[in-house]
C-alpha cells in the first residue's frame, strides 16, 4: 500500500538589515510543497522516482531525481544514512511558490524540503537540530534554513567544532552533492561525508503580532552567491560595533506591543552587507534611507531581504503608501517589482501525512 505525506516549508527573509547570516523570520502563505507517494522500504523494483514541478521555476529546475537540488539533497541523507536508494514508486509532486534568486530562501526552503524528504521516506525520525545540520551541510549560512526549518523569527549560530571534528564548511559541495553518474542507481561511490552533531543553535525570538512583512519583489534574479561574492573578507572594527548595537535591540524590539517605530527603524540598519550589495540592486540606498517611520507612518524598517534583490519592509499599517513608495524608486531605476504582505508563519516546516 502507498504511503502519501506532504512537507511544506515556508520563504524567509534572512539577516533583517543588522543580522547578516543570523537572523531570519519565515512567511506565511509563499510555501514549497512536495506531495509525495511511495511504496514502504525495502526497495525491490528499483523504479526511477518521477517530479513534475509547478509554479516559481517550472521549466527551469530538472525533473531528473537526481540533478534536481531536494532530491539531490534527500539521496545525499539516504546515503548518510546507510539508505542506498529511492523507495519504490516515488512519486514527487512539487508547487513552489518561492521566486528564485529574490532573497526569500528559495535554495533554502528547496534544501530543507529534501532533508524533511528523506527523513519521511525512511522514517529516520531526525531531531530538528539533525534535520538542520544535514541542511547546513548545503546552505552553509543557518539563517535562512533555520528560520524555514523552526519558523518565525529565529536567530542562529554556527557551533566552534571540537579540534578533530569535520568542519563542513571545508567539505567540498561536490562530496556532499555529487553529479551522479547517468545511470545513477548503479555507482554512488563512497559514503558521503556525515555532518558532525548540533552545527547549528537557534532561539526563537518573540514578534509582536501587529507586525507585517510588506515584500516588495523586482522582476530580476540575483544569485546569493554573486551577491556574497562581493562581500570583504574584513571589516573595519565601527562597522562590526555598528551592526552588534543594532542586533542587542531589533532582536527584542519586534517582540516588543505596540512596536516603537523610530527604535526599530534605526536598529534595521546595516553597515556589512547593504552597502557592499548596492551596486548589485539599483535604487537600493535611496529605498533604504529616504522611506522613514515619518515619511510613512505605519513603516517600522526596511532591509534586504535575504541577500536581495527583495525589499522587506515591517509594518504596522498603510502598505499600499510604503509600497508605493519603494516601487517608485524601483521605476526610477528601471527595475519593476511586485509585492506581497505577508504575517510570520510560526509553524515553520511541517510534514503532513494522508491517513489510510
Ligand atoms: N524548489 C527548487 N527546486 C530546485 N531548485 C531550486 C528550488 N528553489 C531554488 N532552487 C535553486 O536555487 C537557486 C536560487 O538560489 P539562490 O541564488 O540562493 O537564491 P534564493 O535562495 O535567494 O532564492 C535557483 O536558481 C535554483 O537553482
Ligand atoms: N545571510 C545570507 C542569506 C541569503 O539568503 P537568500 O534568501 O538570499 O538565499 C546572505 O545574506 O548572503
Amino acid at each position: 500500500m502507498a504511503r502519501r505525506f506532504t512537507v511544506k516549508v515556508p520563504a524567509t527573509s534572512a539577516n533583517l538589515a543588522c543580522g547578516f547570516d543570523c537572523l531570519g523570520a519565515s512567511w506565511e502563505g509563499i510555501d514549497l510543497r512536495l506531495s509525495v507517494s511511495h511504496q514502504p522500504y525495502p526497495a525491490t523494483k528499483h523504479t526511477t522516482p518521477t517530479i513534475t514541478y509547478t509554479g516559481e521555476g517550472a521549466g527551469e529546475v530538472p525533473l531528473d531525481p537526481y540533478k534536481n537540488l531536494t532530491t539531490r539533497v534527500c539521496i545525499y541523507v539516504l546515503r548518510c544514512h546507510d539508505i542506498g536508494e529511492f523507495p519504490d514508486e516515488l512519486d514527487i509532486k512539487v508547487h513552489n511558490e518561492i521566486p528564485f534568486g529574490r532573497g526569500l530562501g528559495s535554495s533554502g526552503a528547496a534544501v530543507v524540503a529534501g532533508v524533511l524528504l528523506a527523513d519521511a521516506l525512511a522514517d529516520l525520525r531526525m531531531t530538528p537540530s539533525r534535520q538542520l545540520d544535514f541542511a547546513l551541510m548545503v546552505e552553509r549560512h543557518p539563517d535562512n534554513v533555520a528560520a524555514a526549518l523552526i519558523g518565525g523569527f529565529v536567530g542562529s549560530y554556527l557551533k566552534t567544532l571540537p579540534a578533530g571534528a569535520l568542519d563542513p564548511s571545508s567539505v567540498p559541495m561536490s562530496e556532499v552533492l555529487p553529479e551522479y553518474p547517468r545511470d545513477a542507481s548503479k555507482d554512488w561511490g563512497s559514503k558521503p561525508p556525515v555532518p558532525p552533531h548540533e552545527i547549528g543553535h537557534w532561539l526563537r525570538y518573540g514578534w509582536a503580532e501587529q507586525i507585517k512583512a510588506l515584500v516588495v519583489i523586482p522582476q530580476f534574479e540575483l544569485s546569493t552567491a554573486k551577491a556574497r561574492g562581493c562581500l570583504p573578507e574584513l571589516y573595519e572594527r565601527g562597522d562590526v560595533v555598528f551592526n552588534l548595537q543594532r542586533l542587542a535591540v531589533l532582536t527584542t524590539a519586534l517582540s516588543i506591543n505596540p512596536p516603537d517605530p523610530h527604535l526599530i527603524w534605526e536598529a534595521m540598519q546595516d553597515r556589512l552587507h547593504q552597502p557592499y550589495r548596492a551596486e548589485l540592486i539599483p535604487g537600493l540606498p535611496e529605498i533604504t534611507r529616504s522611506l522613514t517611520p515619518s515619511t510613512h507612518p505605519g513603516l517600522l524598517g526596511i532591509c534586504l531581504s535575504g541577500a536581495g534583490p527583495t525589499i522587506l519592509a515591517l509594518h504596522t499599517h498603510n502598505d499600499d503608501a510604503i509600497a508605493q513608495g519603494i516601487c517608485s524608486i524601483f521605476a526610477k531605476n528601471g527595475v519593476q517589482c511586485r509585492l506581497e504582505v505577508k504575517g510570520i508563519s510560526l509553524t515553520g516546516s511541517t510534514v503532513n501525512w494522508e491517513l489510510k
